[in-house]
């Protein structure tokens, strides 16, 4: 039996606010600091680990926050997830996006079907979709094999597919595996629409439409923006495009597509990754198999997120600390910085991923809270962020927690040796020297140039950014996203938040307007 209670409700949570904050600075200078790098790191799945030396803990904190854990029930809760609950209480749904990659508890049987065998016989219908394109069985109406592979969708149907398209590209070009090129179209601006259509040969492209719901103003809009080019083109739009949707979605029940590939609702747009949302994306991309081992990372990691323990459970222990730094020590974002080039579109889809999911003032039964919730997340890869927005994270009046990710390899291996270091080694270097600088500082008797330190930060490592690391990272986050939602005791399944914006655009395009929003219209020349 799980109690869903809010975190102020616990007893575990008012003994944490009494132990003893940590002096990051002291507790990570000299041998103290050496010993924690090699103690507080937890093995993550594909080889990775996640190093918490430099945050704000120790011993009686990890103790306090183990408590917590328990009292909060968190594995249990994920256990009630994984296991069939309706645990999405405002939409009165499952949430089942962990059996896209794995069976992790009992069979889940919801409107009459094995949910996994669902997922599964939906990867083989988009595997072998994939497979048939690539040996040229699938091909356009002249015959010719199709090259590029175009997707339309927005935030979930988007963010996650593109962040891990832009992931693994550069490694599945060097380990010949790039079956198909990526491109991405998203924002109602038609600006987008037509640059990709510029950049693309539309007479060798397949479209894939994805949107959960099929309502989605800006995604049919831009269905019709790429029907109008292909038509324009003398192509049949039949002949070019697949769907990715819901069952229950308007979209399904076209006969306009050469192909369509589901979901359901118990997977939310921004957990849909490794769902067909991008199963039928990254599987035309690189090939079935490569997204075979990004699920396997994943399922991995999910695995892990299982264990009670929170010093076995990278994602508890990410998501305990970050409600610590949030709910008691009070601070207000986090950046995410990958120094991995490669990752470039993660932080935007972990903005979605984290700020969508709890973003929440009330609970799960709809009563406010009387605490902070979810932080705001931001971020760039590094180096690039280093010389542009980490003067106010080193010394800014705002503390900002740092969640870094580094790899030891690169994924092309080209590499160049200038003053005795490649440039991997000066990447590794450069991520090492901020973890140090944010936490330890510098004193000078100049104000303007003296570092406070104490800015805690964590660390994901891993050998090299393949699909299983990439799966077990996008997991990480996740199931950390999840944990910090049975803490807080909100519902992270659901988005009400978005609607207001929506409804009111329709207004403005219906000249049904009157003050504020008359005027605004009124100078966009709406
Ligand atoms: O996949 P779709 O149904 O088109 O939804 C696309 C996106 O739009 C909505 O406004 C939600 O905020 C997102 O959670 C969702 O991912």
């Amino acid at each position: 039996m799980v109690n869903w209670n809010n975190l102020d409700t616990l007893a575990s949570f008012q003994t944490l606010t009494n132990v003893k904050e940590v002096d990051l600075k002291a507790a990570m200078t000299g041998e103290s600091g050496a010993d924690r790098v090699k103690r507080y790191s937890v093995p993550m799945a594909a080889g990775m680990a996640f190093n918490y030396a430099a945050k704000k803990v120790d011993d009686d904190v990890l103790e306090a926050l183990a408590k917590l854990a328990e009292e909060a029930q968190l594995a249990e809760k994920y256990k009630e997830l994984y296991n069939g609950a309706v645990i999405n209480t405002g939409e009165k749904r499952l949430v089942l996006h962990q059996l896209t990659r794995g069976q992790l508890g009992e069979k889940v049987v919801a409107d009459g079907v094995d949910k996994r065998e669902f997922y599964v016989e939906q990867q083989k219908k988009f595997s072998e979709f994939a497979e048939k394109v690539h040996a040229g069985e699938i091909v356009n109406a002249a015959g010719e094999k199709f090259t590029t592979v175009v997707q339309i969708g927005i935030g979930g149907s988007d963010l996650g597919p593109r962040a891990m398209y832009l992931a693994l590209e550069n490694w599945a070009k060097k380990n010949d595996t790039l079956k198909m090129e990526a491109k991405f179209i998203s924002n109602v601006d038609p600006d987008d629409a037509a640059a990709v259509l510029n950049s693309v040969d539309v007479a060798h492209s397949i479209f894939v439409l994805v949107s959960k719901s099929g309502t989605t103003l800006e995604t049919l809009t831009n269905e019709s923006f790429v029907k109008d080019a292909l038509k324009n083109a003398g192509l049949d739009p039949a002949k070019h495009m697949i769907a990715v949707t819901s069952e229950t979605s308007p979209l399904a029940k076209s006969a306009d597509y050469l192909a369509a590939f589901f979901m359901d609702d118990y997977i939310g747009g921004r957990f849909s990754s490794t769902s067909a949302v991008g199963g039928a994306v990254l599987s035309l991309a690189f090939g079935p198999d490569v997204f075979a081992q990004f699920l396997e990372g994943a399922a991995e990691e999910d695995k892990l997120s299982m264990n009670e323990n929170i010093l076995e459970n990278p994602e508890m222990l990410d998501a305990l600390i970050g409600v610590y730094e949030r709910n008691i020590l009070g601070y207000q974002a986090t950046a995410v910085l990958p120094y991995s080039q490669a990752l470039s579109r993660f932080p935007a889809h972990l903005q979605q991923l984290d700020m969508e999911s709890n973003g929440k003032s009330v609970n799960r039964f709809g009563e406010p809270v009387n605490y902070v919730t979810g932080p705001v997340i931001f971020g760039e890869p590094g180096t690039n962020g280093q010389h542009s927005f980490y003067q106010l994270l080193h010394q800014g009046t705002n503390i900002v927690p740092l969640q870094f990710v580094g790899f030891k390899n690169s994924q092309i291996g080209t590499d160049v040796v200038i003053e005795d270091s490649t440039s991997q080694q000066k990447l590794c270097a450069n991520v090492a020297a901020q973890i140090v600088a944010f936490a330890c500082g510098k004193e000078d008797e100049n104000s303007n140039k003296n570092f406070e330190g104490g800015r805690p930060s964590s660390i994901i490592i891993g050998d090299q950014l393949d699909p299983k690391a990439l799966g077990a990272l996008l997991a990480h986050f996740e199931n950390k996203i999840m944990f910090q939602g049975f803490l807080w005791n909100v519902n992270s399944f659901d988005q009400e938040g978005v609607q207001l914006g929506k409804v009111l655009a329709k207004r403005v395009l219906a000249h049904d307007t009157d003050g504020a929003l008359k005027e605004y219209s009124d100078l966009l020349n709406i």
